[in-house]
Protein backbone atom coordinates (compact mmCIF):
# COMPACT_ATOMS: atom_id res chain seq x y z
CA UNK A 1 0.00 0.00 0.00
CA UNK A 2 2.87 2.95 1.07
CA UNK A 3 3.87 3.11 -2.30
CA UNK A 4 0.70 3.91 -3.82
CA UNK A 5 0.21 6.04 -0.75
CA UNK A 6 2.76 7.70 -1.52
CA UNK A 7 1.60 8.96 -5.02
CA UNK A 8 -1.62 9.78 -3.45
CA UNK A 9 0.14 12.33 -0.58
CA UNK A 10 2.66 13.72 -3.79
CA UNK A 11 -0.66 14.72 -5.63
CA UNK A 12 -2.67 16.52 -2.60
CA UNK A 13 0.67 18.70 -1.97
CA UNK A 14 0.57 19.24 -6.03
CA UNK A 15 -2.96 20.21 -5.87
CA UNK A 16 -2.96 22.06 -2.73
CA UNK A 17 -3.53 25.74 -4.17
CA UNK A 18 -6.22 24.59 -6.16
CA UNK A 19 -7.79 22.99 -3.28
CA UNK A 20 -7.96 26.37 -1.15
CA UNK A 21 -9.45 28.16 -4.50
CA UNK A 22 -12.00 25.66 -4.02
CA UNK A 23 -12.52 26.45 -0.29
CA UNK A 24 -12.04 29.81 -1.26
CA UNK A 25 -15.57 29.36 -3.90
CA UNK A 26 -17.18 27.65 -0.96
CA UNK A 27 -16.74 29.84 2.23
CA UNK A 28 -17.95 32.92 -0.14
CA UNK A 29 -21.76 31.53 -0.49
CA UNK A 30 -23.19 32.70 2.91
CA UNK A 31 -25.17 30.01 3.74
CA UNK A 32 -26.73 30.46 6.97
CA UNK A 33 -29.32 27.91 7.61
CA UNK A 34 -30.56 29.97 10.63
CA UNK A 35 -31.31 32.74 8.46
CA UNK A 36 -34.34 32.38 6.43
CA UNK A 37 -33.03 34.91 4.34
CA UNK A 38 -29.81 33.23 3.42
CA UNK A 39 -32.10 30.55 2.01
CA UNK A 40 -31.16 31.15 -1.82
CA UNK A 41 -27.43 31.27 -0.65
CA UNK A 42 -27.80 27.57 0.91
CA UNK A 43 -29.09 26.47 -2.21
CA UNK A 44 -26.58 27.69 -4.00
CA UNK A 45 -24.24 25.83 -1.53
CA UNK A 46 -26.06 22.52 -2.40
CA UNK A 47 -25.45 23.93 -6.34
CA UNK A 48 -22.09 24.34 -5.67
CA UNK A 49 -21.59 21.37 -4.12
CA UNK A 50 -23.44 19.00 -7.08
CA UNK A 51 -21.21 20.70 -9.44
CA UNK A 52 -18.30 20.28 -7.97
CA UNK A 53 -18.91 16.60 -7.84
CA UNK A 54 -20.31 15.92 -11.07
CA UNK A 55 -16.99 17.03 -12.06
CA UNK A 56 -15.06 14.94 -10.55
CA UNK A 57 -17.30 11.85 -12.27
CA UNK A 58 -19.27 10.71 -9.22
CA UNK A 59 -23.25 10.38 -9.50
CA UNK A 60 -25.15 13.03 -7.34
CA UNK A 61 -28.65 14.30 -6.68
CA UNK A 62 -29.90 17.23 -4.91
CA UNK A 63 -32.90 15.62 -3.14
CA UNK A 64 -35.76 17.91 -1.82
CA UNK A 65 -36.63 17.50 1.79
CA UNK A 66 -39.81 19.80 1.48
CA UNK A 67 -41.25 22.77 3.66
CA UNK A 68 -39.65 23.66 6.90
CA UNK A 69 -42.05 22.83 9.57
CA UNK A 70 -43.05 26.07 11.69
CA UNK A 71 -42.07 28.40 8.40
CA UNK A 72 -44.55 29.63 5.98
CA UNK A 73 -43.34 29.16 2.28
CA UNK A 74 -40.03 27.81 3.69
CA UNK A 75 -38.61 24.92 1.59
CA UNK A 76 -35.70 23.06 3.59
CA UNK A 77 -32.67 22.77 1.35
CA UNK A 78 -32.07 19.62 -0.52
CA UNK A 79 -29.59 16.76 0.79
CA UNK A 80 -26.80 16.35 -1.35
CA UNK A 81 -25.99 12.34 -1.97
CA UNK A 82 -23.75 11.26 -4.62
CA UNK A 83 -21.89 7.95 -5.40
CA UNK A 84 -18.35 7.21 -6.53
CA UNK A 85 -17.40 3.87 -7.63
CA UNK A 86 -20.00 1.15 -7.59
CA UNK A 87 -17.78 -1.98 -7.14
CA UNK A 88 -19.90 -5.55 -5.35
CA UNK A 89 -15.87 -6.68 -4.81
CA UNK A 90 -15.32 -3.19 -2.64
CA UNK A 91 -16.60 -2.10 0.63
CA UNK A 92 -18.92 0.33 0.61
CA UNK A 93 -18.35 3.92 3.23
CA UNK A 94 -21.17 6.54 3.69
CA UNK A 95 -19.65 10.22 4.20
CA UNK A 96 -21.25 13.02 6.22
CA UNK A 97 -21.03 16.38 6.61
CA UNK A 98 -22.98 19.76 5.87
CA UNK A 99 -22.38 22.58 4.00
CA UNK A 100 -24.75 25.16 5.76
CA UNK A 101 -22.83 27.66 8.28
CA UNK A 102 -23.20 29.09 12.02
CA UNK A 103 -24.59 33.43 10.98
CA UNK A 104 -21.37 35.75 10.98
CA UNK A 105 -21.40 39.50 10.59
CA UNK A 106 -17.93 41.97 9.89
CA UNK A 107 -19.81 43.53 13.22
CA UNK A 108 -20.09 40.82 15.58
CA UNK A 109 -16.11 41.50 15.94
CA UNK A 110 -14.56 39.14 12.96
CA UNK A 111 -11.05 41.02 12.42
CA UNK A 112 -11.97 40.06 8.14
CA UNK A 113 -14.90 39.72 6.17
CA UNK A 114 -16.36 36.75 7.41
CA UNK A 115 -17.37 35.79 3.37
CA UNK A 116 -14.17 36.08 2.14
CA UNK A 117 -11.58 33.27 2.87
CA UNK A 118 -8.75 35.53 4.56
CA UNK A 119 -4.88 33.67 4.87
CA UNK A 120 -2.65 34.84 6.87
CA UNK A 121 1.10 34.57 6.80
CA UNK A 122 1.11 31.71 8.96
CA UNK A 123 -1.17 29.66 6.71
CA UNK A 124 -4.64 30.30 9.03
CA UNK A 125 -7.49 30.59 6.59
CA UNK A 126 -10.17 32.75 8.40
CA UNK A 127 -13.60 32.24 7.23
CA UNK A 128 -17.17 31.16 8.06
CA UNK A 129 -17.64 27.58 7.44
CA UNK A 130 -13.15 26.99 6.43
CA UNK A 131 -13.65 24.38 9.83
CA UNK A 132 -17.15 23.75 10.53
CA UNK A 133 -17.96 22.45 8.05
CA UNK A 134 -16.94 23.08 4.43
CA UNK A 135 -13.39 22.46 4.94
CA UNK A 136 -13.72 18.98 6.00
CA UNK A 137 -16.48 18.48 3.16
CA UNK A 138 -14.11 19.78 0.58
CA UNK A 139 -11.39 17.21 2.14
CA UNK A 140 -13.69 14.47 0.85
CA UNK A 141 -13.53 15.58 -2.72
CA UNK A 142 -10.16 16.84 -2.62
CA UNK A 143 -9.62 13.46 -1.98
CA UNK A 144 -11.32 11.88 -4.52
CA UNK A 145 -9.69 14.31 -7.08
CA UNK A 146 -6.07 13.62 -5.93
CA UNK A 147 -6.59 10.35 -6.40
CA UNK A 148 -8.25 10.73 -9.74
CA UNK A 149 -5.36 12.60 -10.79
CA UNK A 150 -2.25 10.02 -9.40
CA UNK A 151 -3.82 7.22 -10.84
CA UNK A 152 -4.64 5.77 -7.36
CA UNK A 153 -7.41 4.02 -7.41
CA UNK A 154 -9.90 4.09 -4.22
CA UNK A 155 -10.15 0.80 -3.03
CA UNK A 156 -13.68 1.20 -1.48
CA UNK A 157 -17.01 2.97 -3.17
CA UNK A 158 -18.16 6.45 -1.69
CA UNK A 159 -21.84 7.51 -0.58
CA UNK A 160 -21.46 10.94 0.22
CA UNK A 161 -25.01 12.92 2.26
CA UNK A 162 -24.56 16.31 2.86
CA UNK A 163 -27.04 18.46 4.24
CA UNK A 164 -28.02 22.13 4.67
CA UNK A 165 -29.72 22.24 7.86
CA UNK A 166 -27.00 21.22 10.25
CA UNK A 167 -26.75 23.88 11.92
CA UNK A 168 -30.51 24.35 12.34
CA UNK A 169 -30.49 21.03 13.94
CA UNK A 170 -30.82 19.12 10.68
CA UNK A 171 -34.59 19.25 10.35
CA UNK A 172 -36.28 17.15 8.19
CA UNK A 173 -33.15 14.82 7.70
CA UNK A 174 -33.70 11.99 10.13
CA UNK A 175 -37.04 10.43 8.04
CA UNK A 176 -34.57 11.01 4.80
CA UNK A 177 -31.48 8.77 6.22
CA UNK A 178 -33.96 6.36 8.37
CA UNK A 179 -35.62 5.61 4.16
CA UNK A 180 -32.78 6.09 2.13
CA UNK A 181 -30.66 2.90 4.41
CA UNK A 182 -33.74 0.70 4.19
CA UNK A 183 -33.35 -2.11 0.96
CA UNK A 184 -33.29 -0.33 -2.28
CA UNK A 185 -32.77 3.14 -0.52
CA UNK A 186 -29.65 5.33 -1.35
CA UNK A 187 -27.45 4.44 1.68
CA UNK A 188 -28.47 0.86 1.50
CA UNK A 189 -25.16 -0.62 0.85
CA UNK A 190 -23.29 1.48 3.62
CA UNK A 191 -20.88 -0.72 5.07
CA UNK A 192 -19.01 1.65 7.65
CA UNK A 193 -20.53 6.24 8.33
CA UNK A 194 -17.77 8.53 8.37
CA UNK A 195 -18.37 12.33 9.68
CA UNK A 196 -15.50 14.55 9.64
CA UNK A 197 -17.33 17.67 11.59
CA UNK A 198 -15.66 17.90 14.44
CA UNK A 199 -12.14 18.85 16.11
CA UNK A 200 -8.65 17.74 17.95
CA UNK A 201 -7.90 18.17 21.53
CA UNK A 202 -5.16 20.30 20.45
CA UNK A 203 -3.24 21.59 17.90
CA UNK A 204 -0.89 18.81 16.46
CA UNK A 205 -2.39 15.28 17.29
CA UNK A 206 -5.41 13.99 15.93
CA UNK A 207 -8.11 11.87 17.41
CA UNK A 208 -10.64 9.93 16.82
CA UNK A 209 -13.83 10.54 18.00
CA UNK A 210 -16.34 8.07 20.09
CA UNK A 211 -19.27 10.29 21.65
CA UNK A 212 -21.25 13.50 20.83
CA UNK A 213 -23.38 15.15 23.64
CA UNK A 214 -26.72 15.98 22.34
CA UNK A 215 -28.27 19.72 22.28
CA UNK A 216 -32.23 20.96 23.41
CA UNK A 217 -32.60 24.38 22.10
CA UNK A 218 -35.19 26.58 23.73
CA UNK A 219 -36.99 30.07 23.56
CA UNK A 220 -38.49 31.40 26.16
CA UNK A 221 -40.85 34.63 25.31
CA UNK A 222 -42.16 37.11 27.17
CA UNK A 223 -44.34 39.98 26.29
CA UNK A 224 -46.05 42.80 28.21
CA UNK A 225 -47.35 46.09 26.28
CA UNK A 226 -48.65 46.59 23.17
CA UNK A 227 -46.09 48.06 21.67
CA UNK A 228 -42.20 49.28 23.03
CA UNK A 229 -42.40 52.34 25.03
CA UNK A 230 -40.48 55.45 26.48
CA UNK A 231 -38.67 54.96 29.25
CA UNK A 232 -38.57 58.13 30.49
CA UNK A 233 -42.39 58.39 30.24
CA UNK A 234 -43.60 54.59 31.21
CA UNK A 235 -40.37 53.65 33.45
CA UNK A 236 -41.77 52.59 36.82
CA UNK A 237 -45.51 52.61 35.71
CA UNK A 238 -45.32 49.08 33.81
CA UNK A 239 -43.84 46.03 34.20
CA UNK A 240 -40.87 45.65 32.20
CA UNK A 241 -40.51 42.01 29.93
CA UNK A 242 -36.80 42.27 29.52
CA UNK A 243 -36.86 42.62 33.18
CA UNK A 244 -38.54 39.96 33.54
CA UNK A 245 -36.69 37.82 31.32
CA UNK A 246 -33.42 38.10 32.83
CA UNK A 247 -34.74 37.52 36.14
CA UNK A 248 -35.47 33.71 34.57
CA UNK A 249 -32.60 33.37 33.04
CA UNK A 250 -30.52 34.23 35.34
CA UNK A 251 -31.63 30.96 37.68
CA UNK A 252 -31.11 28.05 35.05
CA UNK A 253 -27.49 27.78 35.89
CA UNK A 254 -24.76 29.00 38.56
CA UNK A 255 -21.29 30.68 37.50
CA UNK A 256 -19.73 27.49 37.38
CA UNK A 257 -22.12 25.85 34.95
CA UNK A 258 -23.96 23.85 37.41
CA UNK A 259 -27.83 23.54 36.05
CA UNK A 260 -30.53 24.82 38.60
CA UNK A 261 -33.28 23.04 36.89
CA UNK A 262 -34.61 20.35 39.26
CA UNK A 263 -34.21 16.61 38.15
CA UNK A 264 -31.48 17.57 34.89
CA UNK A 265 -28.36 16.46 37.13
CA UNK A 266 -29.96 13.20 38.60
CA UNK A 267 -30.80 12.24 35.07
CA UNK A 268 -26.80 11.39 34.36
CA UNK A 269 -24.95 8.07 34.20
CA UNK A 270 -22.23 8.02 37.42
CA UNK A 271 -18.72 8.43 36.44
CA UNK A 272 -17.02 4.88 36.68
CA UNK A 273 -13.62 3.82 38.00
CA UNK A 274 -12.62 2.46 33.94
CA UNK A 275 -13.88 5.71 32.77
CA UNK A 276 -11.98 8.24 35.38
CA UNK A 277 -8.55 6.00 34.06
CA UNK A 278 -9.66 6.73 30.38
CA UNK A 279 -8.66 10.58 31.00
CA UNK A 280 -5.33 9.72 32.53
CA UNK A 281 -3.90 8.73 28.93
CA UNK A 282 -5.14 11.71 26.64
CA UNK A 283 -2.72 14.22 25.80
CA UNK A 284 -4.12 17.55 26.88
CA UNK A 285 -3.16 20.13 29.22
CA UNK A 286 -4.61 23.35 30.84
CA UNK A 287 -3.15 25.24 28.19
CA UNK A 288 -4.71 23.50 25.47
CA UNK A 289 -8.07 25.08 26.99
CA UNK A 290 -6.45 28.52 27.56
CA UNK A 291 -5.44 28.52 23.60
CA UNK A 292 -8.98 27.84 22.58
CA UNK A 293 -10.79 29.94 24.77
CA UNK A 294 -8.41 33.13 24.67
CA UNK A 295 -8.46 33.44 28.45
CA UNK A 296 -7.76 31.76 31.86
CA UNK A 297 -11.55 31.82 32.76
CA UNK A 298 -12.14 27.97 32.97
CA UNK A 299 -14.12 26.52 35.87
CA UNK A 300 -11.92 24.03 36.80
CA UNK A 301 -8.01 23.77 37.09
CA UNK A 302 -7.63 20.48 35.70
CA UNK A 303 -7.58 18.47 32.92
CA UNK A 304 -9.94 15.51 33.82
CA UNK A 305 -12.73 17.96 35.53
CA UNK A 306 -12.29 19.87 32.12
CA UNK A 307 -12.78 17.66 30.09
CA UNK A 308 -15.39 15.55 31.78
CA UNK A 309 -17.43 19.13 32.21
CA UNK A 310 -17.38 19.23 27.93
CA UNK A 311 -17.98 15.44 27.49
CA UNK A 312 -20.20 13.66 30.23
CA UNK A 313 -21.79 16.48 31.59
CA UNK A 314 -24.59 18.48 30.88
CA UNK A 315 -24.00 22.06 30.32
CA UNK A 316 -26.40 24.88 29.52
CA UNK A 317 -25.71 28.26 28.01
CA UNK A 318 -28.00 31.08 27.61
CA UNK A 319 -26.87 32.43 23.82
CA UNK A 320 -28.75 35.62 23.14
CA UNK A 321 -32.34 38.07 23.61
CA UNK A 322 -33.93 38.52 20.16
CA UNK A 323 -35.95 41.71 20.39
CA UNK A 324 -33.74 44.31 22.17
CA UNK A 325 -31.26 46.86 22.21
CA UNK A 326 -27.88 45.70 20.85
CA UNK A 327 -26.67 48.52 18.84
CA UNK A 328 -23.86 50.68 20.73
CA UNK A 329 -24.72 54.04 22.09
CA UNK A 330 -27.54 54.38 24.31
CA UNK A 331 -31.24 53.98 23.41
CA UNK A 332 -34.21 54.62 26.21
CA UNK A 333 -36.69 51.83 25.16
CA UNK A 334 -38.83 48.92 26.87
CA UNK A 335 -38.90 46.70 24.70
CA UNK A 336 -42.61 45.16 24.49
CA UNK A 337 -41.82 41.59 23.74
CA UNK A 338 -38.13 39.80 24.04
CA UNK A 339 -37.19 35.98 23.44
CA UNK A 340 -34.19 34.41 25.49
CA UNK A 341 -32.78 31.61 23.68
CA UNK A 342 -30.75 28.82 25.64
CA UNK A 343 -29.84 25.31 24.95
CA UNK A 344 -28.78 22.28 27.17
CA UNK A 345 -26.09 19.49 26.27
CA UNK A 346 -27.02 16.23 26.93
CA UNK A 347 -25.16 13.31 27.67
CA UNK A 348 -25.96 9.45 28.54
CA UNK A 349 -29.16 8.40 29.57
CA UNK A 350 -30.73 11.74 29.46
CA UNK A 351 -34.01 11.05 27.51
CA UNK A 352 -35.12 14.54 25.35
CA UNK A 353 -38.27 14.77 26.35
CA UNK A 354 -37.93 14.47 29.98
CA UNK A 355 -35.80 17.28 29.62
CA UNK A 356 -38.17 19.38 28.07
CA UNK A 357 -40.92 18.89 30.32
CA UNK A 358 -38.28 19.67 33.14
CA UNK A 359 -37.69 22.95 31.37
CA UNK A 360 -41.26 24.35 30.74
CA UNK A 361 -42.08 23.17 34.54
CA UNK A 362 -38.95 25.06 35.89
CA UNK A 363 -39.24 28.11 33.69
CA UNK A 364 -43.33 28.73 34.69
CA UNK A 365 -42.58 28.38 38.09
CA UNK A 366 -39.59 30.27 38.33
CA UNK A 367 -41.44 33.18 35.92
CA UNK A 368 -44.85 32.57 38.27
CA UNK A 369 -41.88 33.63 41.33
CA UNK A 370 -41.73 37.10 40.25
CA UNK A 371 -45.26 37.68 40.02
CA UNK A 372 -45.71 39.63 36.70
CA UNK A 373 -48.70 40.41 35.13
CA UNK A 374 -46.81 40.04 31.48
CA UNK A 375 -47.01 36.43 29.85
CA UNK A 376 -44.28 34.05 29.01
CA UNK A 377 -44.08 30.64 26.92
CA UNK A 378 -41.53 28.44 26.80
CA UNK A 379 -40.43 26.60 23.77
CA UNK A 380 -38.43 23.34 22.36
CA UNK A 381 -37.01 24.89 18.63
CA UNK A 382 -34.79 22.03 17.91
CA UNK A 383 -33.39 18.56 19.66
CA UNK A 384 -30.94 16.51 18.56
CA UNK A 385 -29.54 13.12 20.48
CA UNK A 386 -26.16 12.39 22.73
CA UNK A 387 -24.60 9.23 21.01
CA UNK A 388 -21.61 7.20 22.80
CA UNK A 389 -19.71 4.25 20.62
CA UNK A 390 -17.29 1.70 21.05
CA UNK A 391 -14.04 3.09 19.44
CA UNK A 392 -12.52 -0.41 18.84
CA UNK A 393 -13.86 -1.75 15.48
CA UNK A 394 -12.39 -1.94 12.01
CA UNK A 395 -13.34 1.70 10.69
CA UNK A 396 -11.60 2.78 14.36
CA UNK A 397 -8.15 0.47 13.57
CA UNK A 398 -8.13 2.10 9.89
CA UNK A 399 -8.16 5.41 10.82
CA UNK A 400 -6.10 4.90 13.69
CA UNK A 401 -3.85 3.63 10.86
CA UNK A 402 -4.31 6.39 8.60
CA UNK A 403 -3.56 9.32 11.43
CA UNK A 404 0.16 6.72 12.51
CA UNK A 405 0.62 6.82 8.60
CA UNK A 406 0.33 10.27 8.39
CA UNK A 407 1.28 11.97 11.24
CA UNK A 408 3.48 9.47 12.93
CA UNK A 409 1.32 9.42 16.47
CA UNK A 410 -1.58 7.31 17.87
CA UNK A 411 -4.44 9.61 17.68
CA UNK A 412 -6.13 10.45 21.47
CA UNK A 413 -9.44 8.98 21.44
CA UNK A 414 -11.79 11.40 22.47
CA UNK A 415 -15.55 12.50 22.87
CA UNK A 416 -17.33 15.56 22.01
CA UNK A 417 -18.82 18.61 23.74
CA UNK A 418 -20.88 19.56 20.55
CA UNK A 419 -23.95 17.76 18.74
CA UNK A 420 -24.60 16.24 15.54
CA UNK A 421 -27.95 15.25 15.58
CA UNK A 422 -27.83 12.71 12.79
CA UNK A 423 -24.74 10.31 13.84
CA UNK A 424 -27.06 8.49 16.29
CA UNK A 425 -29.93 8.19 13.66
CA UNK A 426 -27.03 6.76 10.90
CA UNK A 427 -25.79 4.02 13.58
CA UNK A 428 -29.46 2.94 13.86
CA UNK A 429 -30.79 3.16 10.53
CA UNK A 430 -27.71 1.40 9.05
CA UNK A 431 -26.68 -0.75 12.03
CA UNK A 432 -23.25 -0.03 10.80
CA UNK A 433 -20.28 1.63 12.44
CA UNK A 434 -20.26 5.04 12.85
CA UNK A 435 -16.42 7.07 12.69
CA UNK A 436 -15.92 11.25 13.75
CA UNK A 437 -12.62 11.76 12.17
CA UNK A 438 -12.02 15.07 12.65
CA UNK A 439 -8.89 17.51 10.76
CA UNK A 440 -9.56 20.97 12.16
CA UNK A 441 -7.97 22.21 15.50
CA UNK A 442 -8.89 23.05 18.90
CA UNK A 443 -7.97 26.58 18.08
CA UNK A 444 -10.18 27.03 15.02
CA UNK A 445 -12.58 28.77 16.92
CA UNK A 446 -15.91 27.29 15.41
CA UNK A 447 -19.05 29.26 15.83
CA UNK A 448 -17.17 32.07 16.91
CA UNK A 449 -15.87 34.86 15.65
CA UNK A 450 -12.94 34.75 13.09
CA UNK A 451 -13.08 31.15 12.07
CA UNK A 452 -10.45 29.54 10.65
CA UNK A 453 -9.05 26.55 9.48
CA UNK A 454 -5.34 26.24 9.26
CA UNK A 455 -3.90 25.16 5.48
CA UNK A 456 -1.79 22.52 7.37
CA UNK A 457 -5.12 20.96 8.74
CA UNK A 458 -6.53 20.99 5.84
CA UNK A 459 -3.91 19.38 3.36
CA UNK A 460 -2.79 17.11 5.77
CA UNK A 461 -6.31 16.58 6.90
CA UNK A 462 -6.95 15.41 2.62
CA UNK A 463 -4.21 12.96 3.24
CA UNK A 464 -5.96 11.71 6.37
CA UNK A 465 -8.81 11.01 4.73
CA UNK A 466 -7.79 9.30 1.63
CA UNK A 467 -5.66 7.00 3.03
CA UNK A 468 -8.14 6.17 6.07
CA UNK A 469 -10.00 5.08 2.75
CA UNK A 470 -7.10 2.45 2.17
CA UNK A 471 -6.54 1.05 5.63
CA UNK A 472 -10.41 0.63 5.45
CA UNK A 473 -10.71 -1.40 2.26
CA UNK A 474 -7.47 -3.21 4.36
CA UNK A 475 -9.07 -4.11 7.68
CA UNK A 476 -12.57 -4.18 5.43
CA UNK A 477 -11.44 -7.44 4.18
CA UNK A 478 -10.37 -8.96 8.24
CA UNK A 479 -13.69 -7.90 9.26
N1 LIG B 1 -19.80 20.82 14.07
C1 LIG B 1 -20.98 20.34 14.66
C2 LIG B 1 -21.82 21.46 15.19
O1 LIG B 1 -21.36 22.58 15.26
N2 LIG B 1 -23.05 21.17 15.53
C3 LIG B 1 -23.95 22.13 16.07
C4 LIG B 1 -25.29 21.54 15.80
C5 LIG B 1 -26.45 22.11 16.54
C6 LIG B 1 -27.04 23.29 16.37
N3 LIG B 1 -28.05 23.31 17.23
C7 LIG B 1 -28.07 22.19 17.86
N4 LIG B 1 -27.09 21.45 17.44
C8 LIG B 1 -23.67 22.35 17.55
O2 LIG B 1 -24.01 23.46 18.03
O3 LIG B 1 -23.11 21.48 18.22
ZN1 LIG C 1 -20.46 21.18 11.98
ZN1 LIG D 1 -21.39 23.91 13.79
Amino acid sequence: MAPQLDGYFKQVDKLSESFIERLRKAVAIPSVSADDKRRPDVVKMSEFLVSELEALGAHVESRPLGLQPGKKDLHLPPVVVARYGDSPEKRTLLLYGHYDVQPAGKSDGWATDPFTLTVDEKGRMYGRGSTDDKGPVLGWLNAIQAHKEAGVEIPVNLLMCFEGMEEYGSEGLDDFIEKEAKPGGFFEKADAVCISDNYWLGTKKPCLTYGLRGCNYYSVSISGPGQDLHSGLFGGSVQEPMTDLVRVLGTLVDTNGKIKIPGINEMVVPVTEDEKSLYADISYTMDNLYESIGSKTGVYSDKENTLMARWRYPSLSVHGIEGVFSDPGAKTVIPAKVIGKFSIRTVPDMKSDQVDQLVFKYMKDEFAKLGSKNTISVELMHAGNWWVTSPKDWSFTAAGRAVEKVFGVKPDLTREGGSIPVTLTFQKATGKSVLLLPIGSSTDAAHSINEKLDRWNYIEGTKLLGAYLHYLAEEGMKA
